[in-house]
């Protein structure tokens, strides 16, 4: 059935059938299967270099599979979405947008510029009290309300983390994708930050992690994707997917997993 927007009501949110990437006459991403249904999580695991900041591309349609007669990549069934029902359903919280915030703004007009898709507010723009209610809302949801005027350039890695979880907050994304989030944090920067997934899981929302280590998959987190070599190395539940052999063959050096609680860890 299609909604009024265009998208099949029963189509998954994400679906990827036979996509491959070239770079420089290389394939540097093949996946034959994948699906990904409305406010279900999965955490994808790699080694450097293996293809999931590719696959993520792939998804939010940075970069584009080889053509293909069936569209390999569909949003919502939809081969071609448009953009802007992309950007508008999905927030994007990376170690990389952290190194872009070198600017002197409060914190509170960093998370409003998610409204415009820009670092702070764009020039000429006046914002009405819904946005900064809306903003200042964020920050109060991610517990860090009273630094809603400090200068971003003072704040901790940790805080500045989260403000940028609030910039995307502020457009109430249905699916959040994390890239990598703990970089870069110190244990206690480490718990906030999976809380958070943790409770935004809880919320409904889709969680897409990408991470190199087990102990950020957060326990409502139930399906990993493990990407080796440019393809899909297994695809499938936690329980069945992190083990010390697995992850041995995945890395290709002998490790060790533990389980407490819900929470895995890699050594
Ligand atoms: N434009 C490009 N030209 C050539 N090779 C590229 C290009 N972009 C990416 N690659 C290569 O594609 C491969 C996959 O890169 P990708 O960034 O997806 O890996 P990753 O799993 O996210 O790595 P990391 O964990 O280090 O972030 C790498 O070998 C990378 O060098």
């Amino acid at each position: 059935m299609l909604t009024q927007a265009g998208s099949c009501a029963s189509a998954p949110l994400f679906q990827i059938r036979d996509a491959e990437v070239v770079r420089a006459g290389k394939t540097i991403l093949h996946v034959a299967d994948f699906s990904l249904d409305e406010g279900e999580h999965v955490a994808l695991l790699g080694p450097n270099g293996a293809g999931k900041s590719t696959f993520i591309q792939l998804l939010t349609r940075e970069v584009f599979p080889l053509f293909r007669e069936e569209p390999p990549v569909r949003f919502r069934g939809q081969a071609r979405p448009l953009l802007e029902d992309i950007r508008s359903s999905l927030g994007i919280v990376s170690a990389t947008m952290h190194d872009q915030v070198r600017v002197h703004l409060p914190a509170i007009e960093i998370v409003m510029g998610g409204v415009f898709g820009t670092l702070g507010l764009p020039m000429r723009v006046s914002v009405d009290g819904e946005v900064r209610d809306r903003a200042r809302d964020a920050l109060e949801r991610l517990g860090i309300g009273d630094l809603a005027n400090r200068d971003i350039m003072t704040l901790s890695t940790g805080q500045v983390r989260r403000v940028l979880v609030a910039r995307e907050l502020v457009r109430d994304p249905q699916v959040l994708v994390f890239d990598e989030p703990c970089t870069g944090l110190d244990p206690q920067g480490m718990y906030h930050l999976r809380q958070i997934m943790s409770t935004l899981a809880e919320d409904g929302r889709s969680i897409i992690l990408v991470t190199h280590y087990p102990e950020d998959i957060v326990p409502e987190i139930d399906r990993i994707l493990l990407i080796k070599d440019a393809a899909v190395f297994a695809n499938g539940s936690k329980e069945r997917l992190l083990t010390s052999e697995v992850m041995s063959d995945l890395f290709s050096v002998p490790l060790t997993v533990a389980k407490h609680d819900g929470w895995y860890s890699l050594y």
